[in-house]
This record gives C-alpha cells, sequence and structure tokens, in this order.
C-alpha cells in the first residue's frame, strides 16, 4: 500500500474520532455545570445513591446554582433548581418540554406506557387527561364534598376506636376514598386485597422512575437480555401486579354500575357523560378508560395518605401552632364538624394546608420530564433526550421559606409574599400538571381541619430528636410518625359519634 494511501485510511479512521471527541468535549462545556463525571461511568454513582439524592441535590445546588447537569452513558439529567427556570423551559416551551423519559424499564418491561401519566405528550396522554380534568376539575368538585365529609368522620371515629393502629387507619381511609371517589367502590370484607396491592404497586412503581434506579434506563439495549437475567424477572413480576392493580377495580365498577350501584364515580360519570361523544363502547376506549382510571386511582391513593402524614409529624413538633388552628377553629365553628363551605372562612388553616404542601415535598423532585429536541438557555445547551428534574423542594425553600425553610409556620402564608402560590408550583407545570390537584387540596384540607378540630396530636416522648425515616423514590414520605392522636374532651368525641350514627341512619332512609 502507497504512503498516500495509507495516510488516507489513517484519516478516514481517526477524524471521526477526534471530531467526536472534540465535539463531546466542546458539548460538555456547553452543558450546564455539575458534580465531576467519571470518565466511563459519568455521574453513575451520584445518580444511583437515590437514598442521598436530596441531600446531593442541596450540595449540587450550592456549588454550582440553578441549573445543575450530570450525565451518564449519553443520556443527559438536568435539574431546575428555581421557579424562574421552571416556568421558562416547562412552561413556556410546551412543545420541547411535555415528554416523559424513556425509562424502559417502567415504560416498556412493565407495561405503564399505557398509563398517560407515564406518556409521551401526545393524542392518547391528551385524551387520558381530558377524562381526569372533566371529572376532577374545581367545577366539578363539588359533587364529591359528601363523600370527602363522610370519609373524614370514618377516619375519625377509627381514630377513637383504634389509636394504637393510627397510621395504618390513615392508609385504609384514603384508599377506600380513592377507591369510592375513582370507581364507587367500598371496602368490605370481599375486597381487603385492593388495600396491599395498591400500596405494593404504588412503592414499586415511584421506586422505578427516578433516572439512575435502573441501569437499563440509560443502557436501552440491555432490555433485550434474556428473560431469566433478574431485573428483567423483577419487570415481569411489576407487569402482573401492574395489570392487577390497574385492570381489576376498572371491571368491579363496571359490575357495580351494571348491578345499579352508586353513580357518582370518576368511571360512572365518564362512562355516562354527554361530553363523550360516541365511542364509549368501543374496545378501545374502554382500554383507555381501564388504563385512565387506573392512574389517577394508583396517583391519588399515595399523595394524599404521605401528605396527611406530613400533617401528623409537623403537628407533633409544632404545638403552637396546633393550638392557633384550634383556636380559629372553635371560634368560627363553635360546636359543629367542619364542612367545605367553610374554608374561606378559615384563614389561618388555609395558610396551614399550603404550609404543609411547602414544609415536606412528598414529590420533591417533581416527576421527570424530557426534551424533544436540543435547546440553548442562559447560554448553556440542553441536549435532545435530557431528562429534566424541576427540584420542587428547593423552589418550596426558597420561594416561600423566608429564611427558616424547616420551621413550619403557616403565617408566613398570611403575609403574601413568593412569585406564585406555592399550590401553583408543588402540583407541576405546564401541560403535564397534576389534573389530581383540586381534589388532593379538598380532600387534605377537609381531613387537617376536622382532625384538628376534634383531636390533639401529641409527640411520643423521646421522640423527635432523630431524623424521621424516609422512603425513597419519586413520591417520598415519612415511614414512622411518632405521634399520637388523642380526642380533645368528651364534647367532640360526641360531636364524632353524633355524626357518624347520623351518617349510619340517612345509609337506611
Ligand atoms: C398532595 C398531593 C399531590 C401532589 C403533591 C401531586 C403532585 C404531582 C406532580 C408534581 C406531578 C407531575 C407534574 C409535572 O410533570 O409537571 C403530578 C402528576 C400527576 N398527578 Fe398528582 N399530585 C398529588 C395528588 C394527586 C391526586 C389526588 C391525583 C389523582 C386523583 C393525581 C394524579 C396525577 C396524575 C395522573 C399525574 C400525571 C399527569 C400527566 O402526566 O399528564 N395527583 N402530580
Amino acid at each position: 500500500m502507497s504512503t498516500q494511501a495509507l495516510l488516507g485510511l489513517f484519516l478516514l479512521i481517526s477524524l471521526p474520532i477526534l471530531a467526536f471527541i472534540v465535539l463531546g468535549r466542546r458539548r460538555r462545556a456547553q452543558l450546564p455545570p455539575g458534580p465531576p463525571r467519571h470518565w466511563i461511568l459519568g455521574n453513575l454513582l451520584d445518580l444511583i445513591k437515590t437514598d442521598d439524592l436530596l441531600a446531593s441535590v442541596d450540595k449540587w445546588q450550592d456549588s454550582y446554582g440553578d441549573i445543575v447537569s450530570l450525565e451518564c452513558f449519553g443520556v443527559t439529567v438536568i435539574i431546575l433548581n428555581t421557579l424562574e427556570c421552571c416556568i421558562d423551559l416547562l412552561e413556556r416551551r410546551p412543545s420541547n418540554y411535555s415528554h416523559r423519559p424513556k425509562m424502559p424499564f417502567v415504560r416498556e418491561l412493565v407495561g405503564l406506557d399505557k398509563s398517560f401519566g407515564f406518556m409521551d405528550h401526545c393524542e392518547e396522554s391528551v385524551r387520558g387527561r381530558r377524562v381526569a380534568n372533566l371529572a376532577f376539575k374545581p367545577s366539578a368538585l363539588r359533587q364529591y364534598s359528601p363523600a370527602l365529609q363522610d370519609n373524614v368522620v370514618i377516619l375519625m371515629q377509627d381514630l377513637v376506636n383504634f389509636p394504637q393502629g393510627f397510621e395504618g387507619v390513615l392508609e385504609r381511609r384514603n384508599i377506600q376514598l380513592a377507591l369510592s371517589l375513582i370507581f364507587g367502590i367500598t371496602l368490605d370484607g370481599t375486597n381487603q386485597h385492593y388495600i396491599t396491592t395498591t400500596m405494593d404497586c404504588v412503592y414499586k412503581i415511584a421506586g422505578n422512575v427516578l433516572p439512575g434506579s435502573r441501569i437499563v434506563d440509560f443502557l436501552p439495549f440491555l432490555m433485550y437480555l434474556p428473560s431469566w437475567v433478574p431485573f428483567k424477572r423483577e419487570a415481569k413480576q411489576l407487569n402482573a401486579l401492574v395489570n392487577d392493580a390497574f385492570g381489576t377495580p376498572f371491571e368491579d365498577a363496571k359490575r357495580r354500575m351494571a348491578d345499579g350501584g352508586p353513580l357518582s364515580s370518576f368511571v360512572s360519570l365518564i362512562l355516562s357523560s354527554e361530553e363523550i361523544q360516541g365511542d364509549i363502547n368501543t374496545e378501545d376506549f374502554q382500554e383507555m378508560m381501564k388504563w385512565a382510571s387506573g392512574t389517577m386511582f394508583m396517583a391519588a391513593a399515595e399523595s394524599t395518605t404521605s401528605t396527611i402524614r406530613i400533617f401528623f409529624k409537623a403537628m407533633a413538633r409544632f404545638p403552637q401552632v396546633q393550638a392557633r388552628a384550634q383556636e380559629e377553629l372553635d371560634r368560627v365553628l363553635g360546636n359543629r364538624l367542619p364542612t367545605m363551605n367553610d374554608r374561606p372562612s378559615l384563614q389561618y388553616l388555609n395558610a396551614l394546608l399550603q404550609e404543609v404542601i411547602r414544609w415536606e415535598s412528598i414529590v420533591p423532585s417533581g416527576f421527570p420530564r424530557r426534551t424533544d429536541a436540543d435547546d440553548t438557555y442562559r447560554g448553556m445547551f440542553i441536549p435532545k433526550g435530557a431528562v429534566i428534574l424541576a427540584n420542587s423542594r428547593s423552589i418550596s425553600r426558597h420561594e416561600h421559606g423566608n429564611g427558616s425553610p424547616d420551621e413550619f409556620e403557616p403565617g408566613r402564608f398570611l403575609k403574601g409574599g413568593g412569585a406564585r402560590p406555592v399550590m401553583d408550583y408543588v402540583f407541576g407545570f405546564g401541560k403535564r400538571a397534576c389534573p389530581g390537584r383540586f381534589l388532593a387540596e379538598a380532600s387534605v384540607w377537609i381531613t387537617i381541619v376536622s382532625v384538628l378540630k376534634c383531636f390533639n396530636i401529641v409527640q411520643l416522648e423521646g421522640s423527635g430528636k432523630l431524623p424521621t425515616a424516609h422512603r425513597s423514590g419519586v413520591i417520598q414520605g415519612t415511614t414512622s410518625l411518632e405521634c399520637k392522636v388523642i380526642p380533645r374532651d368528651e364534647v367532640h368525641r360526641a360531636m364524632i359519634q353524633s355524626k357518624a350514627a347520623e351518617m349510619e341512619a340517612a345509609q337506611f332512609t
């Protein structure tokens, strides 16, 4: 081979490699700053420490600022730490920032790409959101008020009767509420399995959504490994659980409707809605409804329970806040239980709800998004396919923390302030913002005002000195509450009993 041919061959091979290295370096130099990357693993080791992720995210924000980037096997993860960045990108550039990450583990192997919460922004996900909004927009919520109020009376009756097991009581009542609002199903001796299946499913899904939870999310070709590989076996089991947890209650709801059951649930409302034209009985529509109702149910069951648990924890630690809230309740309500109509008259309680939502965010890093095309923002490069996390925890600490973010202080919301209300960012942004927001607000509100009216929440002796255990994953929460719940006095205990008796009598008239 001549020298010229050899030189030609050398250039042919080396130029693309050189271009790849140079462009890769330049691209990396233009990415938002972030922690140092290992030359092969990138930030894999940072990302898989999901238990410490919150602490790490705080450190990265201090060191690198409003936007932080990490990389792993060619996938870029961008963390947006301020409200301004989230609004600029997630709301003002919706066509590029409204997709969900590819997440091959949960979307393809487990099969959650049938759930509109996991789909990209497309006709099918918009269809799911449309039915959800139809049933849970603010003007539709009034119809659920009686169910929300009745549910909290039974919760309080259970708290009086089973004070020791109050954490289990909370979980059970919230699942019951979600089951009845979404499917019109009441828990009885025959269907207790809904409780275990639902929570098992929610926790397993939540633990597999953040980047770093599964290597296959960075290296999608691993999906094609044989079925005996452990993560594929796990995905198969989770797929069976998901099909059961999303599908069974929908079939149950339809059976109950056919038998003349109550017609006030999400499923019955949509299946009998005049606004949904024509195709209700098609297989395609039924399949869409099965997944849409399952999605709303799963999201509702865990999120409200976690939020109410935060409320209990805060009340036990901050008895002065509890006393002030009870003073307002007694002054405004006298000797009666609250109803949804009392919302406008209970200013301090409304502030307390906002503080519960701000103090400990249950979705601290948002639900991940994905970019659809290369983009630039503040001179930095955001590549196509980047996974985007909205650091809602940091935003609520900085926007409304007023220098004391760890204090539970509802009074901060009586003064106003913050670029936008806390409720307008904790539930996400733009086209993918939470469709259950108004239901969540109403349900948590009636629970906290009713419980505070009738009970004292008291910290167990010797507790509260150590940081409480946390569940990691996309939905986070305190795993042990270390408090007890005691009726305030005989008058309040009697109020609960007489309301419960009234409800029972109404069932038979
Ligand atoms: C305090 C309780 C709740 C909080 C803090 C919360 C928060 C969130 C957040 C941050 C997102 C991601 C939004 C985004 O990508 O920008 C979300 C999505 C979602 N939430 Fe909630 N949520 C709560 C309760 C609920 C309830 C009660 C339901 C159902 C009744 C629900 C249903 C959903 C669904 C279906 C999505 C996915 C929406 C989509 O992908 O288009 N959530 N929620």
